[in-house]
């Protein structure tokens, strides 16, 4: 399987469990991985055939802004949704990173895998 990714992906988001997080915006920081057969799209060397990585950044940072999320875990499966169903690709692992959101911790996040259904 190959992979597309993006690293270090900035979203936008209201995310948390705590009244004072629901009334803000956050950055969030996502890697994401996704799993295609890159062999057409080097064949053809058209765009129409790969997994666009722009219009999925575009469309990742809408997921993030459709709505308010409590969990990483919400956010994560939205996007691991979209990645898959819109994208009609085969496997995806995201790395959603809050950053420093508990004090003593550098960094606290999620990491989920998924795999298409259809495949
Ligand atoms: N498993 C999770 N635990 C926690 C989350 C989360 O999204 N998933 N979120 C919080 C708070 O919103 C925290 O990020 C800020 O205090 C706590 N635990």
């Amino acid at each position: 399987m190959d992979l597309i990714y993006l690293n270090g992906l900035e979203l936008k988001c209201t995310i948390g469990v705590w009244d004072w997080e629901q009334a803000i915006q956050q950055t969030l920081h996502a890697d994401v991985q996704v799993g295609t057969n890159t062999s057409l799209p080097a064949k053809t060397d058209d765009l129409a055939d790969a997994v666009d990585y722009h219009k999925m950044t575009v469309r990742l940072q809408e997921v993030a802004k459709a709505q308010n999320y409590a969990l990483l875990e919400t956010l994560a499966e939205k996007i691991a949704d979209c990645v898959l169903t819109e994208f009609a690709t085969d496997y995806v692992k995201i790395k959603l990173d809050k950053g420093a959101a508990v004090k003593g911790v550098r960094h606290v996040g999620v990491i989920i895998e998924r795999k298409s259904a259809h495949r």
